[in-house]
C-alpha cells in the first residue's frame, strides 16, 4: 500500500479532478461514506449509543457531512457540531453542507458549555475538524476541541487524520487531537510512521475513496508499506533439485574478544535465513572464537592485534571473491583493522556488500568509492549510526526519517536500512517501504547482529536486492512478534529467542503461499 505526504496526496487528487475530470464532490461522497462503513463496522450501533461528528470549514469537514449524512441515512443518532462559520464553507465542502441540509438532517455550533456532554454522552466522536490541510498549532476553537477529546471517555475517530498532526514531517504541536483511531483516505500519511506522531493516530485503518490508479505517484518517487502479502508474493522459493550451492555462498566478518557473540548471533540467523553455505571470519585470538556459533559455519580465523583484528589483515586473506555476499560490522569495533577491512571491501570486494555496526563508522570517508561501485552496497544503521552517516543530529534522524533515508541512499548509491519501530528501508533510487511487524522486544542489544544475518542469508542468491532485504526485516519483526505472542513477555526474553521464532515466521509466509 502507497504511502504520501499531504502534499502528494494533494497532487494526485489534483490529477484525478483536473487531468482525468473526476470531480472533487464525488471523492468526497467516496470518502466520508468509506469513513463511514468503517465506523459501522468497528462499532455496530447499541441502544442507546450516541456520536458526534466535529466539522470544520475545510474539505475534512466536507468528509464529516458526508459520513454524518450517511449514518443517519443508517438509523444512527447523530449529533453535527461545526466549529467553523457556516458562511465560511466552500466547493465541495459547501456543497456537502448543502446536501447534508437538503436530506432533512441539522447541526449545531460548537460552544464551549457543550464540553461536558461531549467528554460524557457520546460513545464515538468523530474528528473531521482538520486534515491534511493544517498548518502550526491548533488555533481556536479547535485546540478547545483537541483538549476536550483528550478527556473524553468514548471512542475518538480521526476522519484521514488527527486535526493538528502534520501530514509530513513538520513538528507535530501537542495541542493535536489523541485520537484511539484513524480512518486514513486512500493512503496512509507518513506521519503516522514517524515518532511522535504515531501515538497521535491510535489504530490506522485506510480506506479505498475510489482515485483511479492512473492518479497514483511515479513509481520511482513510490513509498509503500511491506506487509506479509508482500513478504509472502516475493519471497523466493526453494527449488526441490537445488544442491548448497543454489543458496548462496556467504562470508561474515566481524567479532572481537570484547564482543564473540555478535557474530554467534548473526552466523545463526544466516543459516535460519537460507544461506547454502556460511564463512564466519573473526580475530583468531581464543577469546575472540564465537565458541558458540553453530558447528554448520565454516571459521576464518584472522591476524589479530589485542583481540581485534590486526592492522595488518588484507582482504587477500579472506577471498572475499569467492562469496556471493559479504557481510562485515558486528562486534568488530572501530580499530585500526577494521578501519582497513572496511576501506579494502568497498573498493575491491565484488559481489553484494553488507556493512553495519562499527563497519558504518568509516564510511563517511568512502562515499566516492562507494558512489563508483557498480554491486549492490546494503547498510544497516539505527538512528545513531544514521546520523553519523548523513553529518547531522539523532533528533534530525528521527524527525527526517523519510527524506533523510533517501538523501542518504542517493549520496552513498546504497540500499539504506534505517532501523528502529517500522524500520525503513530506501533503495538507492529513492524508494522507500516501510515494515509493518515488530514490537518493543527489539530494542535491545544483538537484534542488529541478528538482522544483519538475516539479510545477508537473503541477499546471497536474490534476483533483487529490494525485496530480499525487506523481508528480512519483516521476518525478524515477526520473529519478535511471535516470540512475544507464544512464549516470552517483551520484558524477560533475550535477543536469541528471537533466533528461536525464526522458523515459524519462515512458516507462517510460506503456508500463505
Ligand atoms: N482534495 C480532495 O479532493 C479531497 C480531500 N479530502 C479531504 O480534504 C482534506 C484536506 O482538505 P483541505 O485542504 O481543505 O484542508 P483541511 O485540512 O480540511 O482544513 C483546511 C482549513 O484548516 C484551517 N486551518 C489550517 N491550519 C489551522 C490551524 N492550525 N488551526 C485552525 N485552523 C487551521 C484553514 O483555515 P484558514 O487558515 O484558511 O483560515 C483551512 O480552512 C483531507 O484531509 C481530506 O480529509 C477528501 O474529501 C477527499 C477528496
Ligand atoms: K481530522
Amino acid at each position: 500500500m502507497q504511502v504520501v505526504t499531504g502534499e502528494e496526496m494533494r497532487e494526485m487528487d489534483r490529477h484525478a479532478m483536473d487531468d482525468l475530470g473526476m470531480k472533487e464532490e464525488l471523492l468526497m461522497e467516496n470518502a466520508g461514506r468509506q469513513a463511514a462503513h468503517a465506523l459501522e463496522k468497528k462499532s455496530a450501533p447499541a441502544a442507546g449509543m450516541k456520536t458526534a461528528v466535529l466539522i470544520g470549514k475545510g474539505n475534512n469537514g466536507g468528509d464529516g457531512f458526508v459520513l454524518a449524512r450517511v449514518l443517519q441515512e443508517k438509523g444512527w443518532n447523530v449529533d453535527t457540531l461545526l466549529l467553523s462559520d457556516a458562511d465560511a464553507f466552500q466547493g465541495a465542502a459547501l456543497y456537502h453542507k448543502d446536501l447534508y441540509e437538503r436530506c432533512g438532517f441539522t447541526w449545531e455550533y460548537w460552544s464551549e458549555k457543550k464540553s461536558e456532554r461531549i467528554r460524557k454522552e457520546y460513545t464515538l466522536i468523530v474528528d473531521a475538524m482538520l486534515g491534511t490541510g493544517v498548518k502550526g498549532e491548533l488555533r481556536q476553537p479547535f485546540k478547545e476541541a483537541a483538549d476536550v477529546l483528550k478527556k473524553a471517555e468514548g471512542t475518538v475517530a480521526a476522519v484521514d487524520i488527527p486535526s493538528g498532526v502534520p501530514s509530513g514531517e513538520d513538528p507535530v504541536p501537542e495541542t493535536a487531537v489523541q485520537a484511539d483511531v484513524t480512518i486514513t483516505l486512500q493512503c496512509p500519511k507518513i506521519s503516522a510512521y514517524l515518532q511522535p506522531a504515531s501515538r497521535f493516530y491510535g489504530e490506522v485503518e485506510a480506506v479505498d475513496i475510489g482515485l483511479p490508479g492512473k492518479a497514483l505517484r511515479k513509481e520511482r518517487e513510490k513509498k509503500q508499506l511491506w506487509t506479509g502479502q508482500d513478504a509472502a508474493g516475493t519471497l523466493e522459493r526453494r527449488s526441490g533439485d537445488a544442491h548448497k550451492g543454489d543458496h548462496g555462498r556467504g562470508l561474515l566478518i566481524g567479532g572481537s574478544a570484547a564482543m564473540p557473540g555478535a557474530i554467534q548471533m548473526a552466523s545463526k540467523a544466516c543459516l535460519y535465513s537460507g544461506a547454502g553455505l556460511l564463512t564466519a571470519a573473526f580475530p583468531s585470538s581464543a577469546a575472540a572464537v564465537p565458541a558458540g556459533a553453530p558447528p554448520e559455519v565454516m571459521m576464518l580465523p584472522l591476524q589479530e592485534e589485542n583481540g581485534y583484528f590486526s592492522r595488518e589483515v588484507q582482504t587477500d586473506d579472506l577471498s572475499a571473491d569467492a562469496y556471493d555476499a559479504v557481510a562485515a560490522g558486528p562486534g568488530m569495533g572501530r580499530g585500526k583493522g577494521a578501519e582497513v577491512l572496511v576501506k579494502q571491501l568497498v573498493e575491491q570486494a565484488e559481489g553484494t556488500l553488507l556493512l553495519d555496526a562499527d563497519a558504518l563508522y568509516f564510511l563517511p570517508e568512502h562515499i566516492e568509492a562507494l558512489q563508483q561501485r557498480r554491486q549492490p552496497v546494503v547498510l544497516t544503521p539505527h538512528p545513531g549510526e544514521m546520523a553519523r552517516l548523513a553529518g547531522v543530529s539523532v533528533g534530525e534522524v528521527t524527525q527526517r526519517r523519510f527524506s533523510l533515508s533517501r538523501e542518504t541512499a542517493v549520496r552513498y548509491n546504497c540500499c539504506i536500512v534505517l532501523k528502529g519501530p517500522h524500520t525503513l528501508v530506501t533503495m538507492p533510487d529513492g524508494t522507500q517501504t516501510i515494515n509493518t511487524t515488530g514490537n518493543e522486544a527489539l530494542a535491545r542489544g544483538g537484534t542488529g547482529d541478528i538482522l544483519t544475518g538475516m539479510i545477508l542469508g537473503m541477499i546471497l542468491k536474490a534476483q533483487e536486492i529490494q525485496p530480499a532485504v525487506s523481508n528480512a526485516v519483516y521476518l525478524h519483526g515477526l520473529a519478535a512478534d511471535l516470540a512475544v505472542q507464544h512464549e516470552f513477555d517483551s520484558y524477560a526474553m533475550a535477543s536469541t529467542d528471537i533466533i528461536s521464532y525464526l522458523p515459524p515466521a519462515f512458516r507462517s509466509i510460506i503456508s500463505s503461499l
